[in-house]
């Protein structure tokens, strides 16, 4: 965490970027991000929002701006609210008229507002990602050290559809993901404990258990900001929690971050491979694992007594297979 890796850029003392994603647009990534920011700040974390949606920035609402960005020297300070350092391109005057621009004048503008913005010292900065899994995506993923992605869903089946999508992509892109936040769960009328599931149940702990990530909150409609004070609470960065352990020559087991527990026969796994070559192949028996070696936040790879050891085991297979 903190270090510089590759091209990738740990910019200006920010000590952990928090990517905010959820693929689908109108789930309520914005209003994820804002209420954790300020819950940030509340327990008294330096912390600031970029808000990467060019084509319907929505910051310069949910913070309305105390003092707006200036230039100094070749660098830019960011806006200030209420003590939370924030930039957008709606407050350029620009901002208030649509983004006419093509995706790599978008993606070369997201690029200005990390290199060129002095956003200073900082505990956190949430990055407000674009709906989709296109260019911008890419880049900031490419350019940016996520300490963790926060996964913003609504309960609905159609929305899980593009959520899975940006999930993929952290896997892809090597971002582990801190947990999902499943935005819009319920309604509870005023004054009453009782929870009404207006969009449907159980999306947020689908997605969680298809890929072992945890649900981290529920969040009602019209929320108390309470409910981001236990999310900071909750979020656990930059861990990989599980815990694979071999258990003996022929079987390995993986505690889950929610508890569960599943184990693995060496020879079942084997007959999964996913590398290419392995697809046609007849599986092997009596097949003993020699090592498990992590990859990240994404799987493992096993290197078995015989048969092909090159295949990377994601997470979301081994939960499948569990
Ligand atoms: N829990 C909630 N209760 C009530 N309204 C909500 C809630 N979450 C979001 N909204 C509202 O839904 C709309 C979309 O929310 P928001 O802008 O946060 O979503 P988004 O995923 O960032 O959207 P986009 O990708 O289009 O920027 C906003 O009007 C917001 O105020």
């Amino acid at each position: 965490m903190g270090q510089e890796t590759g091209d990738k850029k740990n910019l200006n003392n920010v000590k952990n970027f928090l990517a905010v994603l959820a693929g689908k647009g109108g789930v309520g990534k914005s209003t994820v991000a804002h209420g954790l920011a300020q819950a940030f700040h509340r327990k008294g974390f330096r912390v600031g929002v970029l808000d990467a949606d060019i084509y319907g920035p929505s910051s310069s609402y949910l913070l309305p701006p105390d003092t707006f960005p200036k230039v100094k020297g070749e660098k830019v300070l960011p806006a200030i609210s209420g003590g939370i350092k924030t930039l957008s391109a709606a407050h350029f005057p620009r901002g208030k008229r649509a983004s006419v621009v093509r995706a790599p004048i978008a993606t070369q503008i997201v690029s200005q507002f990390i290199e060129e913005v002095k956003w200073g010292d900082l505990d956190f900065l949430l990055v407000d990602f674009p709906p989709g899994t296109g260019d911008i995506q890419i880049s900031l993923m490419q350019k940016i050290f996520f300490t963790g992605a926060l996964v913003v869903t609504t309960p609905q089946e159609l929305a899980l559809l593009d959520v899975r999508k940006s999930m993929e992509m952290c896997l892809q892109m090597g971002v582990q993901m801190a947990g999902i936040v499943e935005n819009m769960s319920y309604f509870s009328p005023p004054g009453s404990e009782e929870k009404y599931p207006l969009f449907g149940e159980g999306g947020g702990q689908k997605l969680a258990d298809e890929f072992a990530v945890p649900l981290l909150a529920e969040i009602p409609i019209h929320p108390n900001p309470d409910i981001f004070d236990t999310l900071v609470g909750k979020l656990s960065l930059g861990k990989n929690e599980c815990e694979i352990k071999q258990e003996d020559r022929y079987h390995f087991s993986i505690r889950w971050v929610d508890g569960k527990k599943s184990l693995y026969r060496f020879s079942d796994l084997q007959s999964h491979c996913p590398c290419v070559k392995c697809k046609e192949k007849a599986p092997l028996t009596h097949v003993e694992g020699e090592k498990i070696i992590p990859v990240g936040s994404y799987g493992v790879q096993v290197i078995f007594s015989k048969g092909c050891s090159k295949g990377i085991y994601p997470f979301s297979l081994l939960r499948k297979l569990g």
